[in-house]
């Protein structure tokens, strides 16, 4: 098993990796003092189909008071303001109080949502995520909780830490080839952005599935032992935490142009392609590196090239990003492997680097 430690102003917390971690969930609820609680398991209505929830649900029965489950449709169109009335209301209508716990059971659209719901639910009660994609070895770890709006992603939300972290790899064994490598972007991010020798690792040995339990543990645990040591220095995105956004002002405004047709790793990864370019573009980076990053994420069956011709309609999306201040666009590019900046960039760049990918000039 590993552990790792994320601190938080708001209180530190666990997070714990592993092959079978959940039947670690009864003995860590009752470590933070959270037994004989009422639980609130919050996830999606494919993840309420696996046997995983429903052995999740079984362990925690070990230890609360009441347990129940509270489901919503899958997808990102569905992490929005009216679903979490909705989840307000089953939890009011199920006597849920302040101090009892939600879980939050499935991907980044679950952890993010029912973190949302936590936070505001009476101003806040206790969550723990339990992460059932891969790519939410991203999103369970540092507090950004909220939904989207018809506008953009992420607009509405809070800094939210959870009490802990349960990473039981055995739940991605139901993905299919595409979540998997959906999951991938972000961890091939994570390696862009602090961990060359995964970067190497990932190129020579790419990783379609679960494999050896141990050995796969280790790389998902090195991509998120990298998000780990950037929340752990800049909690609320003062400065040093935009490097987690490689990828994202692009990723977001392509994404959120799919109608999310795309997922977010899909989109993320068109946008790191992009975003490369800038960096190749602007002297930051190095074309043989640029071209890495490239063809990584082909080698994981993900989407290298936007397939929407519409700069100006992406760019417009864009301007609703969060890093779209008044003083300009805040990106963070890559300036090597294992390494990335915070730049200002001009429009004009996002718009020749966006055409010559999408003119499939690249890699
Ligand atoms: N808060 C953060 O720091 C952060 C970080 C990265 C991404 N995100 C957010 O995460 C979301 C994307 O997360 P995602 O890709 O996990 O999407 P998701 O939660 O929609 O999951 C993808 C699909 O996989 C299904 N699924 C989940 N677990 C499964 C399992 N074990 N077996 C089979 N199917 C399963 C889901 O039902 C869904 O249909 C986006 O909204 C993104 O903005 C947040
Ligand atoms: O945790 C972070 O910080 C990230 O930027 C992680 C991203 O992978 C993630 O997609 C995040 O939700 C982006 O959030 P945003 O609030 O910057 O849109
Ligand atoms: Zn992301």
């Amino acid at each position: 098993m590993i552990r790792l430690d994320v601190q938080s102003a708001q209180g530190a917390y666990p997070v714990l990796v592993d092959a079978g971690a959940r039947r670690l969930l009864p003995g860590l609820l009752q470590e933070l003092g959270l037994e004989g609680r009422t639980f609130a398991l919050i996830t999606d209505r494919v993840v309420q189909q696996t046997a995983f929830a429903a052995e999740l649900e079984g362990l925690v029965r070990e230890v609360g008071r009441e347990v129940f489950l509270l489901a919503f449709p899958a997808g990102d169109a569905h992490k929005s303001l009216a679903t979490a009335v909705d989840l307000y209301h089953g939890l009011l209508r199920r006597g849920f109080r302040r101090g009892d716990v939600v879980l939050a059971v499935g991907g980044g659209v679950v952890g993010d949502l029912a973190g949302f719901v936590a936070a505001t639910y009476m101003r806040g009660v206790p969550y723990v995520q339990v992460p059932t994609t891969l790519l939410a070895h991203d999103s369970a770890i540092g507090g950004k909780v909220g939904v989207n709006l018809e506008e953009g992603k992420n607009l509405v939300g809070a800094f939210y830490p959870p009490r802990a972290v349960v990473f039981d790899t055995e739940a991605l064994s139901t993905l299919d080839a595409r979540q998997w490598a959906n999951g991938m972007a972000e961890v091939i991010k994570h390696a862009i952005i602090g961990d060359e020798k995964l970067f190497g690792q990932l190129e020579a040995n790419p990783v379609t599935g679960l494999g050896d339990a141990a050995a796969f543990v280790d790389v998902v645990a090195r991509a998120m032992r990298v998000k780990v040591d950037v929340v752990n220095r800049d909690e609320r995105e003062s400065g040093l935490r935009q490097v987690l956004n490689v990828g994202h002002t692009v990723g977001h405004a392509v994404e959120q142009y799919s109608g999310y047709a795309l997922g977010h790793g899909e989109a993320v990864a068109i946008g790191l392609v992009v975003e490369a370019v800038i960096a190749e573009r602007r002297g930051l980076l190095s074309p043989n590196d640029a071209a890495r990053i490239a063809a990584v994420l082909e080698r994981h069956g993900l989407p290298v090239r936007p397939p929407y011709d519409d700069v100006e309609a992406v760019l417009r999306l864009m301007a609703v990003d969060k890093k779209h201040t008044h003083a300009g666009w805040t990106f963070a590019l890559p300036s090597a492997i294992g390494r990335v900046e915070i730049c200002r960039v001009q429009p004009d760049e996002v718009r020749q680097a966006y055409e010559e990918v999408r003119e499939g000039h690249r890699p």
